[in-house]
């Protein structure tokens, strides 16, 4: 049961209250400082493993769908069910995203999900995809994105929905929004996402042209916080979290959602239309083709 934590008062209209239960937010902080040993509690499904360390109140979360780490309808529903749990979760207060895959943290949403399906599944897959968003978007965990491998499109919007960015210093590692590269366009509330992060000429350039940025330049953009060597990435996390947790969560968690709210709401008070908006514009057969050719451009890369 939750206990009935004293929230500030009066309660800003923050859009984290629809997801994260409010009576939660003083967890770990809110209890008495007691040494307890190091315990580790464990789940995991065919596309997520989820390790939280009680003590810390630290968890990390690795993908492992191969090949790629996609976003499909499964996998989505998978995250979201991750999150779900350790938002609701009273040992967890903060969360280190990254990927088990070799050289991917994500491909982004699964090509294959938005090619050659009733309208019906566009819907079900796009209402994930907000889905995902806002539960991570709004989350009152402190969440960090441990990019250890390239992340295009929705594999960046990941990224750029937690608290901070750590990347791994490869010169072969991409990161951006690239969907003008597939004749598709990021919608509003991604390019918002991305606005908040890099500011709006940086975002408007590598939006128009759909670039995917090397990790130096990512830097430079503001797109990713640090970037350190694949060995000192977990460590760089950590101690990003343990400087973060420092803070009193309602404290911190209030200015996030004050700092997130505007864009959160609008994408609520969107989404239905958004939803729709989606699925005519997937279903356009020209998209259909550009999204067909570019699945075959990714086939011939490797012959
Ligand atoms: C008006 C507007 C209104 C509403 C909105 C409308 C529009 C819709 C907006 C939609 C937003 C979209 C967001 C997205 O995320 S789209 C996906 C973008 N992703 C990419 O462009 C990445 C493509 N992939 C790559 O670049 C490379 O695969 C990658 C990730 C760098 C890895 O390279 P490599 O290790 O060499 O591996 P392969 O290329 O050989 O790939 C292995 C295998 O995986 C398949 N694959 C790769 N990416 C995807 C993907 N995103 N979805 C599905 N499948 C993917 C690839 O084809 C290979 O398959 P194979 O069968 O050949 O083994």
């Amino acid at each position: 049961m939750c206990p009935s934590v004293p929230l500030p008062s009066p309660c800003p209209p923050g859009i984290l209250f629809p997801y994260s239960s409010p009576q939660l937010w003083g967890r770990a902080a809110l209890q008495p400082p007691v040494l307890l040993p190091t315990q580790r509690r464990t789940f995991s499904n065919n596309k997520i493993l989820v390790e939280l360390d009680t003590s810390s109140g630290v968890a990390t979360m690795k993908f492992k769908s191969p090949p790629v780490n996609s976003l499909s309808l499964d996998f989505l529903t998978e995250f979201c069910i991750s999150l779900e749990k350790l938002e609701n979760d009273r040992a967890c207060r903060a969360l280190i995203i990254t990927s088990a895959i070799p050289r991917i943290f994500s491909s982004g949403l699964d090509i294959m999900e938005m090619f050659g399906k009733s309208t019906e599944h566009y819907a079900e897959f796009w209402r994930a995809v907000q889905e995902m968003w806002l539960r991570l978007y709004g989350s009152s965990m402190v969440t960090v994105a441990a990019i250890n491998g390239s992340s295009p499109a929705g594999g960046c919007l990941i990224a750029l929905s937690c608290d901070y960015r750590i990347m791994v210093e490869n010169p072969k590692y991409v990161i951006g929004l690239n969907e003008a590269q597939l004749g598709i366009v990021a919608p509003f509330w991604f390019k918002d996402t991305f606005v908040n992060t890099v500011g709006h000429r940086v975002a408007e350039r590598s939006l128009q042209l759909g670039l995917l940025h090397p990790v130096t330049e990512a830097h430079q953009i503001g797109l990713v916080d640090e970037v350190v060597p694949e060995e000192k990435l977990q460590e760089k996390a950590a101690a990003v979290v343990a400087q973060w947790l420092a803070l009193p969560d309602h404290a911190r968690q209030l200015t996030k959602s004050m700092m997130r709210k505007a864009v959160l709401d609008h994408m609520l008070a969107h989404r239905e239309e958004d939803i729709q908006n989606f699925v005519k514009f997937i279903s356009k057969d020209s998209i259909q083709k550009s999204l067909s050719m570019y699945m075959e451009m990714l086939k011939k890369k490797k012959s």
